[in-house]
């Protein structure tokens, strides 16, 4: 057996040198890039690795996939745990559902374990093939730009120290060490899409565009990328004010601002009330920063925006949280926490709803808008409301966010 690449072992140093977990979780499918991780992050002995591989129920090679990969890890002596996804309804965009639930997997997974960091095989050729993808479907800088070699995902920090390494180098170096890696273990959709990505990209070499060039231009986008998020951030710090779970958009200086730092903010504005999700469409943003403009009233992405004076208010939509149930001390559309004087039996947290408010005489005096204390969070029990913080009827209760204005900044900076 020849010796490792050094560029390898140095690479996957370099990116834990400033800051090495004790404990390193490895997101390992299988396939050539996570195979080549496993080994360099043994090689490198610098955390306690536990590895991990999700089967996500879709492919009747999985399992046998996934007891092959513990084979290995055993072979190494690292602790392996595989994870199933069983969730798939049949809706929505399966490659899409399925990453999704993957991370989210792994997340609870490390959380459970007591572990903050796992690290992930993407490579430079993963770069390159996005890139390719995204301009196919006309991307801007957000998609266009390279991803992070860090990303906190639900409080768990995903790492991608193999993003300046090649593909065909990883595979030289499980060749050297005489491991057999599974092809294509991710789900078709994906898989297919990438290998005409990774076709065109063999195409492209005679232009001299190759994985390595394509990685580098993807990483001078996320600079861009970087820096007007950090524009944006400076800028809402001028035009956001937050009144209740509400945030309050100051008209002027929103129509003041270049539309792409105007984008954001509002972008930000309707994650951060709304939770991350798929996201509003380019073309709804701007047709709701139009209405912010001229004062009117619009509905996105399960928010509100209404226009007042001087600010324009965004909310959450009743029709988006009208079915959410909760009970007391849990979070409420994952985001409030109602807590009352003692044990509530039988007691739920429910939107307020028009029948709720029609029980708050007080409501007027909280200076909210009815839109925003209907959409807002009450105690019930059955049908009777039993206490509405929001709206002006606390019977002991208090309702209390779990986001604040840093989680804002943070999610404009990482978006
Ligand atoms: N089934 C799996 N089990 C464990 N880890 C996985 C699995 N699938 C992917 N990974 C991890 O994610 C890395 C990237 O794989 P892949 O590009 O297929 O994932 P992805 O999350 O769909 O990528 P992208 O975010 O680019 O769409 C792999 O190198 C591996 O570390």
């Amino acid at each position: 057996m020849d010796a490792s690449d050094p560029r390898l072992a140095e690479g996957v140093a370099g990116h834990f040198a400033a800051q090495a977990p004790a404990r390193l979780g490895v997101a390992v499918s299988g396939g050539s890039d996570s195979l080549a991780l496993l080994h360099l992050l043994h090689d490198w002995n610098g955390a306690a690795l536990h590895a991990v591989t999700v089967d996500h129920g879709l492919r009747p090679e999985a399992p046998a996939e996934a007891v092959e990969v513990a084979r290995i890890c055993a072979s190494l002596n690292v602790p392996h745990a595989t994870l199933r996804w069983e969730g798939w309804d049949g809706r929505g965009n399966l490659s899409d559902r399925a990453r999704r639930a993957r991370y989210a997997l792994m997340a609870d997974w490390a959380r459970g374990q007591g572990i903050g960091d796992i690290a992930l095989g993407h490579t430079a050729n993963d770069q390159a093939e996005t890139l390719l993808m995204r301009l196919a479907r006309a991307s801007g800088i957000d998609g266009l730009a390279a991803m992070t070699p860090r990303r906190i995902v639900e409080g768990v920090t995903f790492h991608r120290p193999l993003l300046d390494m090649t593909r065909a180098d990883l595979r030289a170096d499980l060749a050297r060490r005489g491991v057999a890696w599974i092809d294509d273990p991710t789900n078709v959709d994906t898989a297919y899409r990438r290998a005409r990505a990774r076709e065109a990209l063999a195409q492209l070499a005679p232009l001299g565009l190759d994985a390595e060039g394509l990685a580098r231009s993807a990483r001078h986008l996320a600079e861009a990328r970087a820096t007007l998020a950090h524009y944006a951030a400076q800028e809402a710090a001028r035009a956001v004010t937050f009144q209740a779970g509400d945030i309050l958009l100051d008209r002027t200086r929103m129509d003041s601002l270049r539309p792409d730092i105007a984008r954001r903010i509002l972008q930000a504005a309707l994650h951060w009330i709304a939770g991350p999700g798929y996201g509003a469409r380019g073309r709804e943003v701007d047709r709701a920063l139009e209405a912010i403009r001229t004062g009117g009233k619009t509905t996105l992405f399960g928010c509100v925006i209404l226009p007042e004076r001087e600010v324009a208010r965004v909310t959450r939509e009743y029709a988006a949280v009208r079915d959410l149930r909760a009970t007391p001390g849990e979070a409420w559309d994952a985001r409030w926490t109602l807590t009352g004087p003692r044990r509530a039996d039988g007691a739920e947290v429910r939107a307020l709803g028009p029948e709720g408010r029609a029980a708050c005489p007080d409501w007027r005096e909280t200076g909210l808008p009815l839109a925003s204390i209907e959409a807002g969070p009450a105690v019930w029990r059955g049908a009777s409301l039993v206490a509405a913080p929001l709206a002006g009827l606390a019977n002991g209760w208090s309702a209390a966010l779990t986001r604040d204005a840093d989680d804002f900044r943070a999610f404009l900076l990482s978006h």
